[in-house]
């Protein structure tokens, strides 16, 4: 999509790396000639993103990291910029949510969720900014949210969070303008990737298409170069947006609740589990993995 030097020796750092939204971006920069620094849980699918961007001829390493985990981010901050001195754009992509209704929804699984989504990013973000792109006088940082905006009933733990973000990515595109750093927010709508596949009961994933005007998912690709573009020298007047790349399911709005299937699978687990209605888990793989 974008000539090849685009991003040339440009060092991007991609949360999430090995996997659906995640890995297309770190392809699609690498594509532009970025040097792409993968960062997950799981070393394997980061290793597979890291070969398919050295098959391609582009250069990309992988660090595992659990950015929930202090140390462990500024650890990997270090390695950076031990390694390539500097770091240029940094996607904090790795989050996500289980679906399940808010009366469900325990305190403990509340508080990863937003550990994940608001802590996970906030860490990032601050050792980045802190130990790389205030010193060498800018950057960019993509956090990537949610669409709809409005409410996302039957996630509200994420919905929340996501707004955080949104949020804390304004506010620091204001106060961290005079270090040359510009921050924006990608809010994704429905992307059809592995984790929208296995992570959601079918009737709920169907449902959620029927509120997507577009009429289709999006696509990996699609994600990418909106990633790529803002990295790139196109993006550099980007500052505290919310760029919500959707197929305009955000204008569609939150629409009515429950959505098919999501209460019939809350029973199923129920049933399957023998558990009582209030300690219902895992419910949206519909496999008990206790
Ligand atoms: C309707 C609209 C649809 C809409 C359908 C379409 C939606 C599209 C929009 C969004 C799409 C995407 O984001 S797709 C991307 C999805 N990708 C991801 O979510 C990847 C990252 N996610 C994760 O790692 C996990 O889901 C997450 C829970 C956040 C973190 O996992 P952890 O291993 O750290 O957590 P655990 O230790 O297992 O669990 C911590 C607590 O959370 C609870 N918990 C964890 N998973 C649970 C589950 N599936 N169901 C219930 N409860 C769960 C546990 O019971 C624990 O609470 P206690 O028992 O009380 O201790
Ligand atoms: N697909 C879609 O339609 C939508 C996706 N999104 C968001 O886009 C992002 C990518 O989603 P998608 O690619 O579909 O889903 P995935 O589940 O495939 O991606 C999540 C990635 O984050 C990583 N991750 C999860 N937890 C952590 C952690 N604690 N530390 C480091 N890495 C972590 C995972 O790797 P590992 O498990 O190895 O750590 C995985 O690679 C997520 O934030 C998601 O919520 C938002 C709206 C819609």
């Amino acid at each position: 999509m974008f000539a090849p030097d685009l991003l040339k020796g440009s060092i991007c750092v991609v949360t999430g790396a090995g996997t659906g939204l995640g890995r297309a971006a770190a392809l699609e920069l690498a594509r532009g000639g970025a040097i792409v620094v993968g960062c997950g849980r799981r070393e394997e699918p980061l290793a597979e993103t890291v070969a398919s961007i050295e098959d391609g001829g582009g250069t990309a390493v992988a660090l595992e990291l659990d950015i929930r985990e202090s140390d462990a981010v500024n650890e990997v901050v270090d390695r950076v910029l031990a390694d390539h001195g500097r770091i240029d754009t940094l996607v904090n992509n790795a989050g996500g949510q289980f679906a399940l209704p808010a009366e469900y929804i325990t305190p403990n699984g509340f508080r990863t969720v937003l550990e994940l989504n608001v802590l996970g990013t906030w860490l990032m973000t601050h050792a980045v900014a802190t130990k790389a792109m205030i010193p060498q006088g800018g950057g960019k940082i993509l956090n990537v949210t949610l669409s709809p905006h409005d409410g996302f009933p039957g996630l509200v733990h994420s919905s929340a969070a996501r707004a955080a973000v949104e949020n804390m990515t304004k506010t620091l595109s204001v106060e961290w303008a005079r270090f040359g750093i510009r921050l924006n927010a990608l809010a994704a709508g429905h992307f059809d990737t592995d984790a929208l596949a296995t992570r959601y009961v079918p009737g709920v994933k169907e449902d959620a298409l029927t509120r997507v005007p577009a009429g289709r998912w999006g696509t990996v690709e699609e994600w990418g170069w909106l990633v790529t573009y803002l990295a790139s020298p196109a993006g550099d007047y980007f500052s505290g947006s919310v760029l919500t790349l959707d197929g305009a399911r955000d204008v569609f709005g939150a629409g009515s609740y429950p959505p098919a299937g999501l209460l019939e699978a809350v029973e199923e687990a129920a049933i399957a589990t023998r558990q009582h209605r209030n300690d219902i888990r895992f419910v949206t793989t519909g496999v008990d993995r206790k």
